[in-house]
């Protein structure tokens, strides 16, 4: 079984960082920069997982992945997301056939 518990873990971590001091956080300083920041840290991020997985890097791959993972976590907190909001969406779409569900899609 996947330890998740970590991502929980981050998550309630990312919440107390909105009160914490910028110059001490790096979070909090992604919080106090705002939402256009932390989206080119997103960008940035995907960029570069890109990069890693055409190079066939494995270990970078993952490296850039977890910092991708984690800006996206930092992007929800700062509007009042979480992990749970996803991980609820990835429960709703379990078991769903991607290709199902888009021929559902072009009936409507
Ligand atoms: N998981 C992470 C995590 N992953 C990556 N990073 C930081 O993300 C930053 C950006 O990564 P880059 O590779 O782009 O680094 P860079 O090129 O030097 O950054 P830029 O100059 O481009 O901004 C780096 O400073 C990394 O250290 C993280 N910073 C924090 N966390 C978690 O968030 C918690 C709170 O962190 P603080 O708010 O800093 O206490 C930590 O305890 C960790 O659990």
């Amino acid at each position: 079984m996947i330890d998740i518990e970590v991502l929980h873990r981050v998550a309630n971590t990312l919440a107390e960082r909105k009160k914490a001091d910028p110059d001490a956080s790096y979070v909090s300083s992604l919080y106090t920069k705002g939402t256009d920041a932390i989206c080119k840290k997103v960008a940035e991020e995907a960029a570069e997982t890109i990069m890693a997985a055409k190079d066939k890097d494995m270990l970078h791959l993952v490296w850039e992945v977890t910092d991708l993972w984690f800006h996206s976590m930092v992007l929800l907190a700062h509007h009042g997301l979480s992990v749970d909001d996803v991980l609820a969406e990835f429960r709703r779409r379990e078991g769903v056939s991607g290709i199902d569900e888009k021929k559902s899609r072009s009936a409507v």
